[in-house]
């Protein structure tokens, strides 16, 4: 982890914000950099690290399983200003390049800010911790559950007096034992957009594998599930509220070219994103709110 610091504004952890944010047993906060909020987790049910930048979760391992389940870059940079490599991204109000204006950031701008806290809440099978993020009339919050499994909701509303577009994904990266090794079934027969290269409309014929760069936009609402026989485990990507899901593993060259991931970065994670991406934004009228969220969950084999 490279912990190349700034203080975010107003963000000094002292004895009065710890009193206004006072914590369940189970979450804990640090400040691996200072002035950069992480909330650790140890609960019955897992253990997680999530950071106020992005509402950004780190990491995430249920306790019955042996592995992390989320892959994080160790050179991943915690530095306002920079989304983390890894876990899970909030690519929020659009999707990759802005539809219109190149000058704005990939992938919009809440990965790359500090978000408000909510309520942290926390039973017998989870914890709950909610932010909040505006920006404009965007309004955002966003849901996390973690606990034997994990889910991510986010809600758009639209504040604001005038008809507003929305997309974006939940960027899930999920370690693999061997990119080489694992398939992905649930996207059999479905359409797709390639865009590695020329953009091309596709259609999926069996299981996703992986022996090149791949970045595709699949037309599905349905639930997909990474098959790994490295770490003898499945895991299924649920979602509800999102027309699309974005598969992508950089590879060789572009992993490479990537500051914050080791070269063979690539071998370790494949990403798989409930999105709403390209012409599918949603136009939210004022007042208007959209929903979308993933639910992930592992199970693994007994090993002899
Ligand atoms: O490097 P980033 O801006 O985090 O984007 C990482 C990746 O996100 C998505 O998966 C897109 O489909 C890819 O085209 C992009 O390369």
């Amino acid at each position: 982890m490279v912990l190349s610091g700034s203080q975010a504004k107003g963000l000094q952890i002292t004895p009065r914000y710890m009193e206004l944010h006072r914590m369940p047993d189970s979450i804990r906060t640090t400040e691996p950099v200072a002035g950069y909020p992480v909330y650790e987790i140890d609960h019955p049910t897992c253990t997680a690290r999530v950071a106020l930048h992005g509402a950004h979760v780190m990491e995430w391992q249920p306790k019955h399983v042996s592995d992390p389940v989320l892959y994080l870059s160790p050179e991943a940079v915690l530095r306002e200003g920079k989304a983390i490599r890894g876990g899970i991204p909030v690519c929020w109000p659009w999707f990759n390049a802005h539809p219109t204006d190149p000058s704005l950031p990939s992938h919009g701008f809440a990965r790359s800010t500090f978000w408000k806290t909510g309520e942290f809440s926390t039973d017998g099978d989870a914890v709950t911790l909610r932010f909040t993020f505006e920006k404009g009339a965007w309004h955002a919050e966003l849901r996390l559950s973690l606990g034997e499994a994990l889910e991510a909701e986010l809600t758009t509303t639209n504040r604001g007096d005038q008809p507003v577009p929305v997309s974006g994904a939940l960027h899930s990266y999920l370690r693999v034992g061997d990119i080489s090794a694992i398939h992905i079934e649930g996207f059999d027969g479905c359409g797709y957009l390639d865009t590695v290269g020329a953009p091309a409309a596709r259609r999926q014929d069996g299981p996703v594998r992986f022996d090149s760069e791949v970045d595709r936009i699949y037309d599905t609402h349905g639930s997909s599930r990474l098959v790994d026989p490295t770490l003898h485990r499945t895991i299924t990507v649920e979602k509800s509220g999102s027309p699309s899901t974005v598969v992508w593993n950089p590879w060789i060259e572009k992993a490479a070219a990537l500051g914050d991931l080791p070269d063979e970065g690539y071998k370790d994670f494949v990403c798989i994103e409930a999105a709403i991406a390209n012409d599918l934004a949603v136009r939210l009228a004022p007042g208007e709110s959209h929903k979308f969220s993933t639910r992930i969950r592992v199970e693994e084999e007994r090993r002899l």
